[in-house]
This record gives C-alpha cells, structure tokens and sequence, in this order.
C-alpha cells in the first residue's frame, strides 16, 4: 500500500512470546490469508508471521488500559475548528494559531466543529461496517490484486519485507476523490446506501481540505491558497479511503493491526468506530487516541511536512488490536499527483539559517525511497 511504509523507532528488549503449537505445513497452506477469517477460526495463537519483533513487543500493552490514563503526560491536542468558520477575524485568528500549533508540535490533532454533520459520519459508518458484515466470500467479489498492480479493493496485507511480518487487519481501499479519477465498478454495490454516503463524505471532507491548507497557509505567512496548489488543487489532490477492519486478535500483546508508520499524504483523516488502537510516537513514547465524540483526526503527512521544509510534522504512528472488540477505521489520504509535482520546501520559506532540509522529489519518487529504506532496515535486521 502506498500509504504504509514503515519506519521502526528505537525499542528496548522485550519479554519472550510462549512457543505456539507446531502447525503442519500444508494447514498452514490452506489457510485463507484473511485476517478475519483467521481471527474467526477460534486460534488461540496467532501464525508466526503476525507476531512482532522483540523490540516492537516490549511497547505493546492494553489499549484499552491505555486509554484510559489522563494523567500520564500529553495528549493529542483537541483543535476546535468553530473559529475559521467565523466572520470575526480575531476569532479566525486564534484558531488558525491553534491549528498552526497542533500541526508543529504534534502533527495530529482531534478536529471539532469541523463543519461536517454528524448523520453523515454516522450515515458512512454504517455503509462500512454493512460492507464488512457480509460474508468473506461477497468481500472476495472486489478483492483487490496487488501483484498485477490493482492496489483497489478488498485486500490484506501480503509480506513485502525481507522478515515477511504481516499486519492483523483487512482493508477496503478505493478512490473517492475527485469524481471524474473515481472507478465506481469496484465500489460496494451493498448496502446500498454505500456510494450516497462515500460520495457525499468525500464532497464534504475536500471542502474541509481547502479550508485547513488556506490556515496552514497562512500560518506559515504564505499566500492563502498557496498549499492547496502545491499539491495539486480541485483537479489533481487525490482522496483515497482506505476502511481499516481490525478482528479481535487473541495476542493482542504479541501483534499490531498497523505497524510504525508516517502517512505520505499531505493530510489524513481519520473516523474510527469508538474502539481505541491509535498511537503516536512522541518525546520517546507511544500516546494512545482517545476517542473523542463526533471529531475528525487529522494527520499531517510527509507531504506538507516536506513543502513546510519540517515546521509540521508527520509523525511515526501505529495500530494496536484487542481481544475484546472489532476496530475499524476510515483513513482518507489527500495526496498529490504521483508524478506532476516536484514536492520541495517552499523557497519563501528558506532562509541562510534554515535551509532545505528535503531534497526535491516527485510524490512517486518520495514513495519509492521510503520503500527502499525500508527494504534495507528490513534486510540488515
Ligand atoms: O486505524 C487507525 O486509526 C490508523 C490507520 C492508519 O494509520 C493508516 O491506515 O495509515
Ligand atoms: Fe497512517
């Protein structure tokens, strides 16, 4: 996935994983590579290739008991968006410095008062959730083929890297952004009320976009609509939604739903079903979201964090699993055209000081380097 590369943070030792039972090899041939169907067959050991490294396993821990602590130190910050809205120019002001800050010190933030009605969130999380109840089978129908290139619907992730480590999660992945790019045969066709509400989300969401880059903008004392038309504006900043489904997993301790990584878009949004499992890597420690009622995440991605030249951050976060209940998330990518931009730092930006501190690349090439550091991390393990 273009989405995914990972970036692993310095970890510690960790404590040893109990030997599972030996599964003979042709069983283990057999098996569906669906997480679900996995998590449905009533394992009580995860196969090898979901259990995380030692170093990963040692800051693995409840995420539940996790979400729980408000004493333990900084929280992504909760950025009320009501000000930009406003005619108050004062008004507009405080909240683009709130919003300018969350994106420097944090690169995440819960959005509220986004502007986006809630019967409409509601309205897009049933549609995902009815697609994901369905049987595997009716989800195999727009199973998607990653080997021929067709990264579009129903996956799971195969191994790409040289330790074949695999992610406890199955996914649905499609463009919903701007219409004309859409391929509307691999959408669900059920429930029905599926591609209203996408399509709708993704009419209001790109709306959003422009708001939050004109403040980023202007937060950076750039041109208003400057960010907007560095990655690509109406026609070419793409939006791609990629539904996280994450089964109970019995390891929880032992396994990740989404391993370490920063997002390559230059915003992300993320809605989630009200069951904890995002963390941020910050001042040396994962912080767990909270779940926050009616907010948007927002992350910040490598994008902006390159044509900012670092002033907002894009920052290292993963997914944690449970025993207990079935997370799903609802991820929109807002990405620049692979190939017709060449994201560098801003040059109003640059000073003899601060100079660039990213090399120029087009999104494709910023893709491919993060793929290969990976590889060599992965091969030097
Ligand atoms: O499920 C989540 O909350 C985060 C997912 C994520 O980081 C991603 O899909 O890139
Ligand atoms: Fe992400």
């Amino acid at each position: 996935m273009p989405t995914q590369v990972t970036v692993t943070p310095p970890m510690a030792a960790a404590p040893k994983v109990p030997e599972p039972p030996q599964v003979a090899a042709a069983e283990q041939a057999a098996m569906v590579p669906r997480v679900e169907s996995l998590a449905s067959s009533g394992i009580q050991y995860i196969p090898k290739e979901y259990v995380r490294t030692e170093e990963e396993r040692n800051s693995i821990s409840d995420v539940f008991e996790e979400e729980k602590k408000y004493d333990e130190g900084p929280q992504i910050p909760v950025v009320d968006l009501k000000g930009i809205y406003s005619e108050d120019e004062e008004e507009r002001e405080k909240c683009r410095e709130e919003l300018k800050n969350a994106s420097m010190e944090w690169g995440v933030m819960h959005l509220v008062n986004h502007g986006i009605p809630e019967d409409l969130l509601t309205r897009l999380k049933e549609a995902g959730k009815a697609f994901f109840d369905q049987p595997i089978e009716e989800k195999e129908k727009f199973a998607n083929d990653q080997a021929s290139g067709k990264i579009a619907g129903y996956g799971s992730k195969l191994a790409n890297t040289a330790c074949g480590q695999l992610e406890w999660e199955d996914y649905f992945f499609h463009l919903i952004f701007p219409e004309d790019k859409r391929d509307m045969s691999i959408w669900p066709k059920t429930p029905t009320g599926y591609t209203d509400a996408t399509s709708e989300y993704a009419r209001r969401l790109r709306g959003l976009v422009t708001k939050v880059l004109s403040e980023l903008s202007l937060g950076l004392g750039l041109e208003e609509g400057r960010l907007e038309e560095e990655v690509g504006g109406m026609d070419d900043l793409i939006m791609q939604m990629k539904i996280n489904y994450y089964p109970k997993c019995p390891q929880p301790e032992l396994a990740l739903g989404v391993e370490a990584h920063t997002d390559v878009s230059a915003l992300t949004f993320i809605l989630h079903n009200m069951v904890p499992g995002l963390q941020v890597y910050i001042g040396g420690k994962w912080v767990t979201a909270k779940c926050v009622p009616g907010s948007i995440i927002m992350h910040i991605g490598d994008t902006l964090e390159i044509l900012s030249n670092g002033k907002y951050k894009s920052i290292l976060h993963r997914g944690l699993v449970n025993k207990e209940k079935v997370r799903i998330s609802w991820a929109v990518f807002c990405e620049p055209p692979k190939e017709k931009i060449v994201l560098k730092p801003l040059q109003e930006l640059l000073t003899e000081s601060e100079p660039a501190t990213f090399p120029p690349r087009t999104f494709a090439q910023h893709l491919q380097h993060k793929l290969f550091k990976k590889t060599q991390e992965a091969l030097s393990n």
